[in-house]
């Protein structure tokens, strides 16, 4: 049956045609496809190559390795050298930014990944995806500086995540809209499936690990409290919760039918600044949701205007249908 669906290849060509992106950047995020293709597989076969397991390794993180965060780290950096543009790398399993060029020109490329979310839920077949998110060196650049690459989330001109699922996803923006692609099997190829996916303003899902109840801050408790508290409560309707443990999968339902994803500062994580890192988890999943029509905030600030200080730095993250990031802002205002 003749698919009459645009490739990514068709679809990145015209953004070239229509928006001007550069080729350089069309063969970037065709590479980075091709990784997240590999991966999706060396999942799917994780049983017979034997790669479910811990890597008996820790990340800059502090959290033990499982053998494929290791091996999907090295699929995205194999295929991401592939572009000559790219001066930089920034991975959740790589303590130091990983530099390609021994000098640095001005619009090169800064590309930050997360190469596997939600990797506690491998070894129980439920579904990961990996993340990415792509800058542009500064006029100032300097090769070797850790500070090049500590701009606020602002300056993408890309981002998007890779689900490794029933089927296997691509979700991009190119800071004109989000946009699908599923991998069709027979072909191997990333074919378009959504254009424009919007996120409703109102909700009546919200997704946070509920068990960090008694860790949270008065705003989240309270509004998490009204939201529970259904028809009768100060909400006048019900509220369902959804939460998978993979960042990326409770962000594509947000993206396919609305919601309000949580993972604020809490007595447990304030320490480290949270629990999701800025610059590969928080900003490109900031820029998806700002493109999609919704928003993203840490509960007092936007998350795409932090200044970063360090490329692994956490954020509270607090993202999703406009009119409940909106309410719940109002109430760390009210806490103030
Ligand atoms: O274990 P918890 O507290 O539910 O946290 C789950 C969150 O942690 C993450 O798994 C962190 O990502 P990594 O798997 O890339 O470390 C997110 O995907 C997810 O939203
Ligand atoms: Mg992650
Ligand atoms: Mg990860």
């Amino acid at each position: 049956m003749a698919i009459n669906r645009a490739t990514l290849r068709q679809f990145l060509l015209q953004e070239y045609r229509t928006h001007g992106v550069e080729k350089d950047l069309v063969f970037l995020l065709e590479d980075i496809a091709t990784a997240c293709r590999e991966i999706s597989t060396l999942i799917r076969n994780g049983s017979f190559l034997e790669t479910l397991g811990t890597a008996g390794s820790t990340n800059v993180q502090g959290e033990a390795q499982k053998k494929l965060d290791v091996i999907a780290n090295e699929q995205f950096e194999s295929h991401i050298r592939n572009c000559s543009r790219v001066a930089a790398l920034v991975s959740e399993e790589v303590d130091e930014v990983t530099w390609l060029k021994d000098t640095a020109k001005a619009g090169d490329y800064i590309v930050y990944f997360d190469p596997l979310d939600g990797s506690s839920n491998l070894n129980v077949n439920l579904s990961v995806g990996s993340i990415f998110s792509i800058m542009q060196l500064p006029e100032d650049a300097v090769a070797g500086d850790v500070n090049t690459v500590l701009r606020d989330g602002s300056f993408q001109i890309c981002s998007g995540y890779s689900i490794f699922g029933p089927a296997t996803t691509l979700v991009l923006t190119l800071g004109h809209g989000v946009h699908e692609f599923t991998n069709h099997l027979a072909t191997g190829e990333f074919r378009i499936v959504s254009r424009n996916m919007t996120i409703p303003e109102d909700c009546n899902e919200f997704a946070i690990n509920a068990s960090r109840f008694a860790d949270w801050d008065a705003p989240v408790r309270n509004y998490i409290e009204d939201c529970i508290a259904g028809q009768n409560g100060p909400r006048g309707k019900s509220f369902n919760m959804r939460w998978t443990a993979s960042m990326v999968v409770d962000i594509h339902r947000i993206l396919t039918r609305g919601g309000v994803f949580l993972y604020p500062v809490d007595a447990r994580n304030r320490a480290e600044g949270g629990k999701l890192r800025l610059m590969y988890e928080a900003n490109p999943i900031a820029f998806l949701v700002e493109q999609a029509g919704g928003s993203a905030s840490t509960g007092t600030a936007r998350i795409l205007d932090i200044q970063p200080e360090s490329p692994h730095q956490r954020a509270s993250v607090i993202l999703g249908s406009r009119n409940e990031v909106l309410r719940i802002e109002e109430h760390y205002r009210q806490e103030d």
